[in-house]
């Protein structure tokens, strides 16, 4: 064992083996570490000068758990043999019940594994402040060395699962209170009160506690019960994507029912096979991506030192404004709010007092936090108090002259060090310091509302911003307790940027038939807090028009022009803020889906002149060929369409469990259209179980019959002749998707659309007029992707976590959930149901499909899916729905 990771074990002359865990930052577990101890604890076990053993952590930090790096490598390998035995071989036979008693002196933190290991110790002396918690949860997992019977055994059922479900930190003093921790004492007292302790036990003068043999927190089987059912039930309701949530209660019940030991093996088995999972596998991804964040090259490599920002200028107390200088004031920095006139200044002080007090009432700052905080803020209405200010954010309306004499006038009033940053995020940030001297130290500081709870920051920086500039904001980012994320300038940046197609994906749906509060109940089943309608009337629709413009023009054909912002506007509908929406809004009450916005959407979907119902099934419905087989024909001759190829009607009726003229007539009309699908890079390792799994497809004014098998995406293939061999073999050809939009719209589908669209801007509309199916070509080539081209993001190897990193932070939505529906790899690039892949089968006869005349007719269409034949042509491939 060389270098920072090792572990030492020193033999005082009292008979105590103070073994030490040394792997800076965190002490994290390393496999080094864990052979480490077993190889102490075994030498202390043996060593007749040894009465007891102390267990600590080098540097101030007991344990940060075990290296999150080991399960990278479980990832990447699928060996998860890697993952030593800990639970049983360390914990429970050498530490808990070893012949020699073992104490845990913990400072700083113990989490996770560190946390389960001072479990498996006889007692815990801590220093007041230090952090304890399972969080195991939020990487996709379970704890993994007995937390799950230990924690419970020690501070009861129902704090155990609020602090593993909720992955909550207690302090070590609430640890004392609740049974964690035996003692509490100073940093300084830490090792000789531990010493003594661990002797004491050793002369049986002290209780020699072995966790898992306790049983008196655990209350009765009843209680148990009800604890962990409703547990059960709220797990449900908020991490209904998250697999670890359950399997967290069905250990702790193991444990309960059949005792500690059992609990432990059935934790072990279940802690290995989360590990392997895809939410893991994504939730550790984002602990790394988020981490990442704060290395940027050319700035925090080149031994620059940030410098201290002590006082802050706020500009303009409005909404954002107030949530920036609530998020400096929490974190102790002084705070100068200007505002025009006194009106406003004592709206903006209000506001922040408001978000304090809202701070208090969640429980994240105390009654006196507060007061201190409110004791830093100073108003003004001129620039008087600017002279002495580290940096400025300007925080007033998008309006480029106002913002411009801004800053000309803050380069005259400021010192020259101070930091003149702006909260616009839209507006390029050249255009801002135009009129300024000071380049360098013009800085986009983009918050997200509400400023002082969202947890992201973008940073952004123009070929002239100083990187020490760049520095003392990512630094006051994280003394703000931000994720900063450094992105370049262009329009919307990079956060605004790549989800402004998500909200066009969403438009674009409706145009084409889909109901708004569908595609708000599917995105919000995906994981996502709310759809993107509800969020539009959240944020309001004046934000929504004034950016509009702004994207058409810079990103050209790249946009999809829709109206329908501006239809609900006229309609007298301006969202939460006026109460009416797409939904409407009462006071205390949940949003409720407004039926009567059919009116807009049916003005909106006509403006849009996209056709629901594909050409095909019109001209079915209208009798204009007597059958289906003559419009193949007419499109062979007629068009050129290649034999070989399927043509669109056999296709179609070979997808149908019934024949197509039945299936059209007396149900309900399906919608054939191109949806832009933007997800179309399925890499070969997402369908494991079919290598060349790249799909892309594609069926000019393709139509389906309407009993085409709910809950299903159909990828056919190119028409231009693109087949899984040889799709995408060059990532710039255009490929596009059809898909059955029938009476049930294929959730993932929509998943798909919707949620690439937020990485993808990049998609050609090609609308055909009249009758025409408006169909989109799509270039798997992402707008991130795009982006990082161009330099706008950070150069770094790790681009696309950033750019997961920021759109997930953005959407408010939690890395866990999005893991949960959603296998991520590095580039993002996974399928919800990729799992569900399934290789074409061959080529079933035709008859199959056809229902046949005998038939019953009015069998049910759950009954009549069941029969629906595997898929078809050899290039045909499936999706199925979770
Ligand atoms: C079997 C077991 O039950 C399974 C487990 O134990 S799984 C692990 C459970 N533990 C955790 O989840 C804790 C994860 N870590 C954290 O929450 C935070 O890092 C922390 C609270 C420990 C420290 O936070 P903070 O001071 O803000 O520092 P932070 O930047 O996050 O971390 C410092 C460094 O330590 C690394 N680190 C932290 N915990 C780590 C861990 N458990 N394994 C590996 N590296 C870790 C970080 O990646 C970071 O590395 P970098 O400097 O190269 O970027």
């Amino acid at each position: 064992m060389a270098g920072a990771i090792r572990v030492t074990m020193e033999v005082g002359a009292d008979g105590v083996a103070v073994v030490t865990i040394c792997n800076p930052p965190v002490n994290a577990l390393h496999p080094i570490i864990i052979q480490g101890l077993k190889e102490k604890y075994a030498e202390a076990m043996d060593r007749d000068d040894v009465k007891a053993i102390v267990l600590t952590g080098a540097g101030g930090k007991f344990c940060g758990g075990f290296d999150i790096n080991v399960f990278t490598e479980v990832h990447k390998t699928g060996n998860v043999s890697l993952m030593p035995d800990v639970s049983v071989e360390l914990v429970s036979n050498l530490m808990e019940a070893g012949k020699k008693p073992s104490v845990a002196a913990i400072q700083g933190l113990a989490l996770g594994g560190g946390l389960e290991l001072t479990m498996g110790c006889h007692a815990r002396i801590s220093t007041p402040e230090a952090q304890l918690g399972l969080p195991e949860l939020t990487l996709g997992i379970i704890p993994g060395f007995g937390g799950t019977q230990r924690l419970p055994r020690l501070v009861g059922l129902p704090k155990a699962i609020e602090m593993m479900l909720q992955s909550k930190f207690i302090t070590a003093k609430e640890g004392k209170e609740r049974g964690l921790v035996d003692a509490l004492c100073s940093p300084d007292e830490l090792i000789k009160m531990s010493r003594l302790w661990a002797l004491e036990i050793a002369n049986y003068r002290k209780p020699w506690i072995r966790s898992l043999a306790r049983t008196d927190r655990l209350g009765s089987l009843s209680e148990a019960r009800s604890v962990l059912n409703s547990a059960r039930q709220q797990a449900k309701k908020v991490a209904a994507n998250l697999p670890q949530h359950q399997a967290c209660l069905d250990v702790m019940e193991e444990g309960v029912l059949c005792g500690g030991h059992a609990g432990v093996l059935k934790e072990a088995k279940v802690f290995k096979e989360l590990v392997l999972s895809p939410t893991s596998k994504a939730l550790v991804h984002a602990f790394f991506a988020q981490r990442l964040t704060t290395k940027v090259p050319g700035v925090t490599d080149v031994q620059l030192k940030p410098r201290k920002i002590r006082k802050v200028a706020v500009i303009g107390g409005g909404l954002m404004g107030s949530g920036i200088a609530t998020a400096l004031l929490v974190s102790n920095t002084s705070v100068v709010l200007k505002e025009v006139n006194p009106q406003f200044l004592q709206r903006g002080q209000k506001m922040i007092a408001a978000n304090l007090e809202g701070l208090v009432k969640r429980g994240s700052l105390t009654k006196d936090k507060m007061n201190k905080a409110m004791s830093l803020l100073k108003g003004t209405l001129d620039y008087s108090d600017f002279k002495d200010v580290d940096m400025v954010i300007e925080a007033v309306i998008e309006k480029i002259p106002l913002k411009q004499s801004i800053f000309s006038d803050l380069e005259k009033v400021c010192p020259p060090h101070c930091i003149l940053a702006t909260n616009t995020s839209t507006i390029d940030l050249n255009v801002v310091g135009e009129k300024t001297n000071s380049q360098d130290r013009i800085i986009g500081a983009h918050f997200f509302s509400p400023a002082h709870i969202m947890p992201l920051l973008e940073i952004v920086r123009t070929e002239k911003t100083s990187p020490q500039a760049i520095l003392d904001l990512i630094t006051v980012g994280k003394m703000i307790k931000k994720v900063p994320v450094v992105v370049g300038n262009c329009t919307g940046f990079a956060v605004n940027r790549t989800f402004f197609p998500y909200t066009q994906g969403s438009h674009l749906l409706v145009s084409i038939g889909i109901d708004v509060f569908r595609i708000d109940r599917v995105i919000s089943s995906f994981g996502m807090p709310m759809g993107p309608f509800q969020l539009q009337d959240l944020a309001g629709y004046g934000v929504a028009l004034a950016v509009k413009d702004i994207y058409a023009a810079a990103f050209g054909t790249r946009n999809l022009d829709s109206n329908l912002v501006d239809l609900m506007v006229q309609n007298g509908r301006q969202g939460k803020s006026n109460g009416k929406g797409y939904y409407l809004y009462e006071k205390g009450g949940k949003p409720k889906p407004d039926p009567s916005v059919q009116v807009v959407i049916d003005e909106y979907r006509r403006c849009a002149k996209t056709m629901p119902g594909g050409k095909a099934c019109r001209v079915m419905d209208e009798n204009v060929v007597i059958r289906a087989s003559d419009l193949d024909i007419a499109s062979i001759l007629g068009m050129g369409f290649p034999k070989f190829r399927w043509p669109d009607m056999f296709t179609a009726d070979s997808c149908s469990t019934c024949s197509f003229p039945n299936a059209q007539r007396g149900s309900r009309r399906m919608n054939s259209a191109m949806l832009p699908l933007t997800l179309f890079t399925v890499k070969s390792t997402t369908c494991r179980s079919h290598s060349r799994c790249k799909v892309a497809g594609i069926m000019p004014t393709m139509s389906f019959p309407s009993r085409l098998s709910t809950r299903r995406l159909v990828i056919f293939p190119s028409a231009s002749g693109n087949t899984p061999d040889s799709a995408f073999p060059d990532r710039s050809r255009s490929v596009s998707v059809g898909t059955s939009q029938n009476h049930e719209f294929a959730d993932d589908v929509l998943m798909l659309l919707v949620d690439r669209s937020s990485f993808c801007s990049r998609v050609r509309f090609a609308r055909a007029g009249g009758d025409g199916v408006s169909g989109a070509a799509v270039r798997p080539q992402s707008d991130k992707a795009r982006t990082r081209r161009e330099g706008r993001l950070l150069t770094t190897p790790a681009q696309p976590t950033e750019a997961l990193r920021l759109t997930t932070l953005m959407s408010r939505y939690s890395s866990d959930d999005m893991a949960a529906s959603h296998e991520m790899s590095p580039d993002l690039v996974r399928f919800p149901s990729c799992g569900g892949i399934s290789p074409a089968s061959p080529v079933p006869e035709r008859s199959r499909y056809r229902r046949s005349e005998s038939e019953p007719k009015n069998r049910g269409s759950r009954e009549r899916r069941r029969d629906t034949p595997s898929p078809p042509p050899m290039s045909l491939f499936w999706l199925r729905s979770r």
